[in-house]
């Protein structure tokens, strides 16, 4: 029977939270010490632990099916792989970024200058469509010293909570792309591997729909029931149940976890009492 092969990041940014979604998939991983492939015993699937830089010349290749990578470098990488399903998480951008005391975000500041950077191929798009000739300095890593070190007049590289910059006395000026992790395939899957590629996608999308939502209940007065019934975004109609106190019921629903906030006050200046938000751990809809 055929097995799909799946590549996630050895060690890394993306490591611990694909490591975590193939759990919450009801995968069950036995990460054996420096094993760099795993087999799965209750899911058609093999689990390789590559570097996340390797992963999109291997997915080209068909050397491995599918794999959760960084989308930045599949733009970078320009190869023939197609994004199954974004993630969610390793939320980053990638982005220009100058010495703080120069003042401009003006794209034209980088005119002829040297710029560092691990990203050459997505800088070198983004400057040509901006008609700016610029030197490009590729380094692999710790970006952020160039210009501190004389090397290069910017860098170009990614950016989370900037942190980085700001620790190197750098200042974000222009946003190239914004990336998270995905779910990437391979151009050429069998039929057999399409099929548990589906199963698979299918867990995955319950875990993150389960993710950004969350389970809500509230006591109401009946009279008030079509009232907040109307407020609340409801995947069906609400599941109304009396309490045994007369004149009172219980309303169950789930919300999207961005807007409970909002909701939440709506609901109270509709008469909600007792309002309880659990979280949700699978979502089949
Ligand atoms: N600071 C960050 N915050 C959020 N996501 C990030 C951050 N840095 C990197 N990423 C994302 O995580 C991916 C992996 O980054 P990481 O630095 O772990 O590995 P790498 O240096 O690209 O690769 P390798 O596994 O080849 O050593 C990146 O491609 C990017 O999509
Ligand atoms: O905006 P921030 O939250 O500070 O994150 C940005 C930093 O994170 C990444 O480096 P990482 O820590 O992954 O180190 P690496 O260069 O060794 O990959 C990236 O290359 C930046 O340097
Ligand atoms: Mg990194």
């Amino acid at each position: 029977m055929s097995k799909l092969k799946i590549a996630i990041q050895k060690s890394g940014r993306l490591y611990e939270e694909s490591l975590q979604l193939l759990k919450d998939c009801g995968i069950s991983v036995n990460n054996g010490k420096d094993q760099l492939k795993v087999s799965v015993e209750n899911f058609p699937m093999e689990i390789m632990y590559l570097r996340n830089s390797d992963i999109p010349q291997y997915l080209e290749d068909g050397v491995v099916d599918v794999a959760i990578v960084g989308e930045n470098l599949l733009a970078e990488k320009n190869k023939e792989i197609v994004i199954v399903q974004q993630l969610g998480f390793s939320k980053c951008r990638v982005s220009l970024a100058v010495p703080k005391d120069i003042e401009t975000d003006n794209i034209q500041y980088f005119q002829g200058k040297k710029i560092a950077t691990s990203y050459p191929n997505t800088l070198k798009k983004f400057l040509s469509k901006n008609n700016i000739e610029a030197d490009i300095h590729v380094i692999s890593g710790s970006v952020e010293i160039a210009p501190n070190i004389g090397l290069a007049d910017g860098i170009c590289d990614i950016v989370s909570s900037g942190s980085t910059l700001f620790k190197n006395g750098l200042r974000e000026t222009l946003t190239i792309l914004k990336s998270e992790a995905v779910l990437a395939k391979t151009s050429q899957l069998s039929f057999e591997k399409e099929n548990i590629l589906e199963k698979l996608l299918f867990r995955i999308k319950a875990v993150l729909k389960a993710k950004n939502s969350k389970y809500i209940l509230m006591n109401v007065p009946n009279e008030k029931i079509t009232d907040i019934s109307n407020v609340l975004p409801v995947l069906k109609s609400p599941t109304v149940i009396p309490l045994a106190e007369a004149g009172w019921s219980s309303i169950h629903s789930v919300i999207d976890e961005e807007r409970f906030w909002d909701v939440i006050d709506e609901l109270r200046e509709n008469g909600a009492q007792d309002i309880l938000i659990i979280p949700i751990d699978k979502m089949v809809i």
